[in-house]
């Protein structure tokens, strides 16, 4: 549908009376960006930069015209000029002379408003807030067609990455059936540099904080659930039915330790926090069954994405027709976010001038019996960390618990110690459901010569 902005886009173009011209062919598109932090920043810097590159091949030239920010005395690394900023976010929406605005405020509650008031005003909007979409896309896609608007989210998932069209248009003509995802810089930042430096957590994350990679609350980081966000839109996207953060499995890396990614090193892997999207084949006449799920995994250290290190993150997405393909780039930070964020920019500008009917919508339901898998029934296999009282009987007893539960082992570690002391003991266990293994930890965990939980963390296979 045709909305009032592009026509008054196309208005101005056809009124200026000169057709032929192809310097008044350029057309002029104002954006209002609401949040001037680090995302609002870089798109301003990136259009000062690009704007003119982007405009010689476009047809249109991006001009941002207002940015809404909380604090207009407050310094910023990106020096917006004073007389762009406003603290009105809602005027921002209301000015007529401007065709698309930026949500990059973060949070699920301004940004929700924000966005509806835009489509109410006929504005296309174009966001980085995955937590948003996790959230309320539903909601978000469904108003953005009911005004004829749009809602663009590149700069959601993996930041400079452009994995959202790789999904919408690229791999169109495929079923996906695995997505294996590095999603969180800020988490493979801290793993990349705990492994590599042997650097402790909490400076990590603090680096990670200075250098605009982390979440404004970071436990929306190191919990998973920011991974769990994006994960969720790349499920939604690839199997075409909204996929409900609560039936997200989440577990973020703040359990695991240097013992346990040294201890992975020696066996040959490589700790990564993995966004995993699984489908499983169902029979005839049933609906399909997808694993959806953030947990931190040892990877093979042969595996491509165990060599994604610092804020890089890596996608590998299997179609049935194409096989393996992989992404790479940096998944967090201003300018590779900004990037995102101005393909979008890019993409609403030519639908205002186009019109949006020969394009691929940003997403497009298609598969609404689809259902989520519970962690319970995932079968993977397990690398499990004990810390035992070394005397004779110790093993047999937890190898009888594991053995009742129709658990194998694949192989054991335990370094040597002195009888009577306490020590990790290293076991690699085959494949089985999470709940047979939480269930045997569980039996495990209470036997005298165990001193404290078992930490457990999946091997994934990549099958
Ligand atoms: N920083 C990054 O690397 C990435 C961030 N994102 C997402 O981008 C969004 C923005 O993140 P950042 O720029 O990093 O956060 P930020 O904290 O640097 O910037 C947000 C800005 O919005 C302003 N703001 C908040 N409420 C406002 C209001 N009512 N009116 C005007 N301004 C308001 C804040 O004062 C702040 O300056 C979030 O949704 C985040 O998840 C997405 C990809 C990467
Ligand atoms: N905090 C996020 C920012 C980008 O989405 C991350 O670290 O990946
Ligand atoms: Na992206």
């Amino acid at each position: 549908m045709e909305n009032r902005q592009a026509k008054s886009i196309k208005k101005g173009l056809s009124g200026n009376g000169f057709q032929g011209n192809l310097a008044v062919l350029m057309q002029q598109v104002n954006i209002g960006i609401i949040g001037g932090g680090t995302v609002g920043g870089g798109v301003y810097k990136g259009l000062q930069v690009n704007g003119a590159l982007m405009a010689s091949r476009l047809g249109v030239q991006l001009r941002v015209a207002k940015v809404a920010v909380r604090d207009l005395k407050k310094g910023r690394a990106v020096n917006i000029p004073p007389a762009l900023l406003t603290t009105d976010w809602q005027s921002v929406i209301d000015d007529p002379s401007i065709h698309l605005i930026g949500e990059f405020i973060g949070g699920t509650t301004t940004a929700r408003t924000v966005v509806l008031n835009a489509f109410k005003k006929g504005k296309s909007v174009i966001t980085a807030n995955k937590a948003l979409l996790s959230a309320h896309g539903e909601e978000l896609f469904a108003a953005a067609a009911k005004y004829g608007t749009n809602l663009y989210y590149e700069a959601s998932v993996a930041g400079g990455i452009p994995i959202i069209k790789v999904l919408r248009e690229g791999l169109i003509g495929n079923r996906i059936t695995r997505i294996y995802g590095i999603v969180n810089g800020t988490c493979n930042y801290i793993l990349s540099r705990m492994k590599l430096e042997g650097a402790d957590f909490g400076e990590v994350l603090a680096d990670a904080q200075r250098l605009g990679y982390a979440e404004a609350e970071p436990s929306l980081d190191i919990d998973g659930h920011d991974a769990a966000h994006k994960t969720g839109i790349l499920a939604s996207l690839a199997h075409g039915f909204w996929v409900k953060p609560k039936d997200i499995y989440v577990a973020g890396i703040t359990a695991i330790s240097k013992l346990d990614i040294q201890f992975a090193g020696q066996l040959g892997y490589t700790i990564k926090l993995l966004g995993i999207v699984k489908k499983f084949e169902s029979g005839k006449g049933k609906s399909a069954k997808i694993q959806v799920s953030v947990y931190p995994a040892l990877l093979p250290n042969s595996h491509v994405l165990a060599s994604v290190n610092g804020v890089f993150n890596a996608i590998l997405v299997r179609g049935d027709v194409v096989g393996d393909t992989l992404y790479y780039g940096r998944g967090a930070g201003q300018d590779a976010t900004a990037s995102a964020a101005l393909s979008d920019f890019a993409d609403a500008a030519l639908d205002l001038k186009c019109g949006t009917k020969s394009r691929i919508l940003p997403f497009t339901p298609h598969e609404q019996d689809g259902a989520v898998l519970p962690i319970s029934e995932v079968v993977s296999r397990y690398y499990v960390r004990l810390s035992v009282i070394d005397k004779p009987g110790t093993l047999a007893r937890i190898t009888a618990i594991l053995g009742e539960a129709n658990i194998g082992i694949s192989s054991v570690i335990q370094p040597e110690g002195h009888e009577g002391s306490s020590v990790p003991l290293i076991l690699m266990i085959h494949d089985a459901t999470n709940s047979n293994v939480t269930k045997a930890l569980g039996k495990i965990a209470k036997l005298s010569a165990v001193k404290a939980p078992p930490v457990m963390i999946r091997v994934e296979s990549f099958e």
